[in-house]
């Protein structure tokens, strides 16, 4: 069951760290490799790199929107669904038993959100998806119905970009005549769906660490996996997340902690070229954030 996979790596590994794999080839080393080669380059090296330094994340989340803008398919080329082939295929074999969440955010009328569950678990044999909910419970419903086959589904919930709140924060009057903002309502249709399918879960941002601390504090006795995204490259912090989870008395080891372009191009955000030592860079920023998240752990 995912819930457990989720348990046996955080364990095996020692911390929640979920490595984002958002490729962005032309930031990326090896220049002289067209891009999808770049990226594959990229991440092998990278990830020879952490077996050396014995950093072993426990997840990893590819989100496929980076891989699909590399294909041309009018033009016959697929190379960004190869790469993210080729990415799924090299994470098994170097890092075997660690969860795959395809940040894919889907969600539609039924029948089409069966098909796009069979691209996440079919297609690509995703161990977990993402689900926007909005479209509702018939739209949810056939990715979460993949939980009774061991999957995951994360469901977003308060995200963490600056916008969220537009949406996710409206205030709504609650049974109790009181007003709760829309994410609860959400966040009670997601441990609904988790009672009955163990195994789907939310998506709750680092960037609002008030708010995830509501949340979990909401979901602590309720068995419902969290993933977070949010932290270096959008400003939420590995310590205060870890720390406001442990705070509310959620089970530590069912969340995930997700950091993509601070972990695999923090030369980006200083607008700068992969530097000769990127390796290098890129492996000491995963291990501070194992560091971190171990320390509070
Ligand atoms: O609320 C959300 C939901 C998903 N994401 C995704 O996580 C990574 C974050 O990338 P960073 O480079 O670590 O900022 C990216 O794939 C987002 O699409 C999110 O950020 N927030």
């Amino acid at each position: 069951m995912y819930i457990e996979s989720l348990r046996t790596s955080a364990q095996k590994q020692g911390n929640i760290v979920c490595l984002g794999l958002d490729p962005l080839p032309e930031h990326f080393p090896f220049e002289e490799l067209p891009p999808a080669q770049r990226v594959i380059k990229t991440f092998e090296t990278l990830f020879d790199r952490m077996i050396t330094r014995s950093l072993y994340p426990a997840a990893f989340k590819p989100n496929i929107g980076y891989y699909h803008r590399l294909d041309r398919p009018r033009e016959g080329n697929f190379s960004g669904s190869k790469t993210l082939a080729q990415v799924l295929t090299m994470i098994e074999e170097a890092f075997p038993g660690v969860p795959v969440i395809l940040d894919a955010k889907r969600g539609d009328i039924a029948s089409s959100s069966a098909n796009y569950a069979q691209e996440a678990f079919a297609c690509w044999k995703a161990d977990a998806v993402t689900v926007a909910p909005y479209m509702g419970s018939d739209s949810t419903g056939p990715f979460v119905s993949w939980c009774e086959k061991g999957k995951g589904v994360y469901i977003l919930n308060r995200t963490s970009n600056p916008s969220g709140a537009e949406l996710q924060n409206l205030e709504l009057r609650d049974d109790a005549g009181g007003l709760a903002p829309l994410y609860m309502t959400v966040a009670r249709a997601i441990a609904e769906s988790a009672a009955r399918f163990p195994g789907c879960g939310a998506v709750v941002g680092a960037t609002n660490p008030q708010e995830l601390g509501r949340l979990s504090a909401f979901y602590a006795s309720k068995q419902v996996p969290l993933l977070i995204p949010g932290v270096g490259g959008q400003g939420g912090s590995a310590g205060v997340t870890v720390r406001t989870l442990s705070q509310s008395g959620y089970p530590i080891d069912l969340a995930r902690i997700n950091s993509s372009s601070g972990i695999t191009h923090p030369w980006v955000k200083q607008k700068l070229a992969p530097p000769p030592d990127w390796d290098r860079l890129s492996t000491d920023a995963l291990a501070r954030l194992i560091e971190e998240i171990s320390r509070e752990f």
